[in-house]
């Protein structure tokens, strides 16, 4: 699952984060977000202090730099001591802070590095001095990741500010290019519907050069240091995964639901903090991947099972018989009219609206597909096919799990149509482009659909909210998740198999 893992970064299920950025007394952004963002997304949260900045959410009045030699005091307290997984980097203020960080950086070469380059508060208060944006700028190519919005965008890279998000994209790709490090550039500051954000990296680092990942911009005032908090979580969540784009799925999901929470906080008179600690407040554990990790673990045998069926050998080098291809096609297009019925299922029962949208959006996204199936595939096969014995036993199976009443029963259920559909097209697609011999591949078209960076987008968020499912479960409802999980698993491994069985007797 982790192909992205940097070498030497040893993955932690709690991660010692040092975060070294400015301080927030009322508690909503600079270091006080990032020890609860730290917490709140699994890791241990370690502090040094930059400068001390007497705001609120209403705005900045002053700012204290103390003396460099005791900022160097405090991370050789901290480095000399603790072994550090991740370190997150905010607030600045000046050249010579930065120059200080910068060779503390190049002593102790933290295994992970996050930058939000700080420069301006909400409040339109400076945080950073215009002097030291070049400082700034130089610091870039040591971090492994830099979190600018898209006023900080245009600054690092010396160009005016995107005015919509493909150009917010592009200059994403040209500082990345530039400085070889991976942006996470965000949305927040558009404005419509959706809050987009991607992760660009034009050096192969990524599955993709962006990856995207958007959920409906939250309709509040309260988003005071949701830039600190989304930096510190995913310092935090990538030295548990080593995979920026689950952690990105994963960070992305906890700061939606942090921001459609911020209103019940009631702090300040002006722009308020998000709630951290949403899912604490509810009585549900912090996320990790463990339990997901545990479940394909689980399912090795199956896997493997999966990969030594002829079907998937014959589908890999395209000479798979053309009538059993149509047949599970065909299968596959009932199948997945039913299955969006379950999607939707899902997102009748999600706990939280971000899960809720997850679900409505991929019970749509599945009858798309399975039209498209049609059109592409299945259009000059007019036959009515019937229900094989198999398709009708994993639907029977989904439809009774969507019908017992637990949520996370049912995205348990639901989440190795997902992966290993991935699975499958991911290999299977390398597999063909390792042939590079440029010849014709029949189902090449197939083969991409899920080999596609966006359904592997998907199958990240769906594992990443079977996870948050599996927090708030209690160990009966975990067993019966992995019950369900390995249940459909070999459903999928006898969907693949019922072509070899059945194609002759259908017609
Ligand atoms: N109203 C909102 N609804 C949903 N997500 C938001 C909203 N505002 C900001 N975000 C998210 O918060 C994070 C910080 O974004 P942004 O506001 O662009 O940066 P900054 O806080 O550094 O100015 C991003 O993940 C962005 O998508
Ligand atoms: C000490 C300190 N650091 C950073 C910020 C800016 O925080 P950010 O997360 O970008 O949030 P907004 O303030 O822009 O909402 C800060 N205010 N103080």
């Amino acid at each position: 699952m982790n192909t992205h893992v940097a070498p030497g970064l040893e993955l932690r299920v709690t991660p010692r984060v040092l975060s070294i950025a400015g301080t927030d007394p009322t508690g909503g952004a600079g270091i006080q977000a990032d020890l609860k963002s730290i917490a709140a997304n699994g890791g241990y949260g370690m502090a040094v202090v930059t400068a001390l900045v007497a705001q609120n959410t209403c705005g900045v009045r002053a700012v204290h730099t103390p003396p460099v030699e005791f900022l160097r005091q405090q991370l050789d307290a901290v480095s000399e001591d603790v072994t550090i997984d991740a370190v997150k980097i905010g607030m600045l203020a000046d050249v010579a802070v930065i120059r200080e960080v910068r060779s503390w950086l190049e002593a102790n070469r933290p295994p992970l590095v996050v930058l939000d380059p700080v420069m301006v508060a909400t409040s339109g208060d400076r945080l950073l001095e215009p002097s030291a944006e070049q400082a700034l700028r130089n610091l870039v190519p040591l971090v492994d990741l830099v979190t600018p919005n898209l006023p900080e965008l245009a600054v690092l890279l010396g160009e005016p500010p995107a005015e919509n998000w493909s150009e917010a994209v592009e200059q994403a790709r040209r500082l990345s290019a530039a400085t070889g490090v991976t942006v996470l550039v965000k949305g927040g500051h558009l404005t419509g519907e959706s809050c987009p954000d991607a992760l660009v990296n034009s050096h192969g680092l990524l599955a993709d050069t962006v990856v995207e990942f958007a959920l409906p911009r939250v309709e509040t005032s309260n988003t005071h240091g949701t830039g600190c908090s989304l930096s510190s979580a995913m310092a935090t969540v990538q030295a548990r995964t080593g995979d920026w784009a689950d952690s990105l799925a994963q960070v992305k999901a906890w700061l939606h639901d942090a921001l459609v929470h911020a209103d019940d906080l009631e702090v300040g008179a002006g722009n308020g903090p998000i709630h951290h600690f949403h899912r604490l407040f509810a009585g549900k554990a912090p996320v990790g991947q463990e339990f997901s990790r545990s479940l394909w673990q689980d399912i090795e045998p199956t896997r493997t099972a999966i990969f030594d069926l002829p079907f998937i050998e014959a589908l890999g080098d395209g000479t798979l018989d053309e009538a059993e291809f149509s047949y599970y096609l065909a299968q596959d297009a009932l199948y997945l009219n039913t299955y969006s019925r379950v999607l939707a299922r899902a997102s009748a029962l999600a706990p939280t609206e971000s899960a809720q949208l997850f679900w409505a959006n991929s019970a749509r996204v599945c009858l798309e597909v399975e039209s498209d199936l049609h059109r592409t595939w299945l259009g000059a096969d007019t036959a009515p096919r019937k229900l094989g014995p198999v398709t009708k036993g994993y639907l029977d199976h989904l439809l009774a799990a969507s019908v017992q009443g637990s949520y996370a029963v049912l995205v348990a259920a639901i989440l190795p149509c997902y992966w290993l559909y991935a699975d499958v097209g991911d290999r299977l697609h390398a597999r063909f482009l390792a042939r590079g011999d440029g010849s014709v591949h029949p189902y090449a078209a197939w083969l991409e659909t899920y080999a596609d960076e966006g359904f592997a987008a998907a199958t990240r968020q769906a594992i990443a909210f079977t996870d948050e499912a599996a927090g708030n479960a209690s160990a009966q409802e975990r067993a019966a998740m992995r019950t369900a999980f390995a249940q459909s698993s070999r459903c999928e491994l006898d969907f693949f198999d019922a072509p070899r069985l059945h194609a002759g007797a259908s017609s």
